[in-house]
């Protein structure tokens, strides 16, 4: 899927062979474009350096459309991924704001995270209220899936009015996985999101909701604490994803390695957490998680037969990183949710099947791999594990720890409370 005002140039100088990304701004008012010369870091992980960003008249003399109206929020997550957020939105994104919105740039509100709470209490008190009041809001988020994550739960925490109108967020991919931002431009060229600094094309987000038993706790500090979880009517504890709920060996290396130790090796910390839990030091197998496992189709809850497992992953995208496609069946913003789930099985199995996952989604053709639309998934402990660690959930990255005879149940949600901002009207 090419983009046509993106360019990569491979044509220069050996050095800078392939590193060069050219990117196309049309201005909002349809007026003039602004094209930024950019050039990617030898690092893929680190965000690119703008080297220039100029700006040309069209002859075209008649505004098309101006977004005046749309109060923007800008939301730097300074601890997200390699912690570049700051600079780069300073290097980069300032600049190419400025040049695309020349009047109004200055009046855009620039939120910089304090706190791991700094993204929910800012959606809480000031981007909630606006958006129910119909304020129209344009939200530019610079961080990983926990950025948007906290938005869509501080907008879902209640109820809205019939005025409410969802923000649109342009995502701006500084986190370690940026599942969501993958899954949207999979097959595209990576522009750091920049490209959709000019686009005012957007799509809803579909998220699911995770309901737990009475006594799940949330936990944060790296586990050194433990919180409570927002409630719904009933007194269940809820949390919203929009990227995956997942049990067993993938929810366990997504805690083990949510510390700041692990954190300092991007993204192979997933790797080397995944190491550890699948050859335990005493030479034995991996855990076997115990729990009983359904999942919910055509409105009906249907129990899987075994009782002992390794990975339960229900999904809304295609690819948790870039090159890891968890769900190859899974088309940007679709809606669709899919089940990937194996059994028991030695940790040399459990690596060659997630090693198919990196070579564009092949493991979900393997015979051990259970793959499958679905509704909803259920997990009912029942008293099976009595350890608290074999019975972390994680939902888009947040660890929730439930009782030893608890549940969680996560099912689609109908409501939709952001609308992400697209290119060329393609999600
Ligand atoms: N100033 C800060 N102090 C403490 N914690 C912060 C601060 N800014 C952000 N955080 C927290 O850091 C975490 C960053 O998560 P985020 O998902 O954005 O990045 P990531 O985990 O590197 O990426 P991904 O989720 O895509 O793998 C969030 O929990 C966020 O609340």
């Amino acid at each position: 899927m090419a983009d046509p005002n993106v360019q990569s140039d491979k044509s220069t100088g050996d050095d800078k062979k392939g590193r060069e990304l050219t990117i196309v701004l049309p201005g909002p008012d349809g007026t003039f474009e602004a094209v930024a010369h950019l050039e990617h870091n030898e690092d893929v992980a680190q965000p690119p350096r703008l080297v220039k960003i100029s700006k040309h008249l069209l002859d075209s003399s008649t505004p098309t459309s101006d977004d005046r109206e749309r109060e923007t929020h800008i939301i730097i997550s300074t601890a997200s991924g390699h912690r570049t957020a700051s600079h780069f939105f300073k290097e980069c994104v300032d600049p190419i704001l400025a040049t695309l919105y020349p009047s109004t740039h200055e009046t855009f509100t620039i939120h910089t995270t304090q706190s791991a709470s700094s993204v929910l209490e800012l959606t809480n008190t000031v981007l909630f209220p606006k958006a129910d009041e119909g304020k129209p809001l344009r939200v530019i988020l610079l961080s990983g899936d926990g950025g948007i994550i906290d938005v869509v739960n501080g907008l879902s925490s209640r109820p809205t009015s019939t005025a409410y109108i969802p923000p649109q967020v342009i995502l701006l991919p500084l986190g370690t996985a940026n599942a969501l931002y993958h899954s949207i431009n999979v097959g595209k060229e990576n522009t750091w999101g920049l490209n959709a600094l000019a686009s005012t094309a957007s799509h809803p987000l579909p998220i699911f909701t995770a309901t737990f038993s009475p006594g799940a706790r949330l936990l944060v500090d790296e586990a050194r604490s433990a919180e409570p979880l927002a409630t719904n009517s009933l007194g269940h504890g809820v949390l919203h994803g929009a990227v995956v709920c997942s049990w067993g060996m993938h929810a366990s290396l997504v805690a083990d390695s949510d510390t700041t130790e692990y954190r300092k090796f991007g993204l192979d910390r997933f790797k080397m957490a995944a190491k550890d839990a699948l050859y335990p030091a005493d030479g034995s197998l991996p855990h076997a998680y115990k729990a009983r496992v359904s999942v919910l189709k055509n409105n009906a809850w249907l129990p899987l037969q075994e009782k002992e497992h390794l990975y339960t992953l229900a999904t809304l995208v295609s690819n948790l990183e870039q090159p890891f496609c968890i769900s190859p069946a899974s088309k940007p913003l679709d809606g669709s949710m899919h089940l990937v789930y194996f059994g028991p099985t030695s940790g040399d199995d459990a690596m060659r099947i997630m090693g198919l996952a990196y070579q564009g989604g092949k493991h979900v053709s393997d015979p051990a791999v259970r793959y499958e639309a679905i509704d909803g998934l259920r997990i009912e402990f029942q008293g099976g594990e009595t350890e608290g660690r074999w019975r972390r959930i994680c939902i888009d990255g947040k660890i929730v720890r439930v009782e030893g005879d608890g549940w969680v149940e996560v099912r689609k949600e109908e409501r939709r409370v952001v609308d992400v901002v697209v290119v060329d009207g393609t999600a």
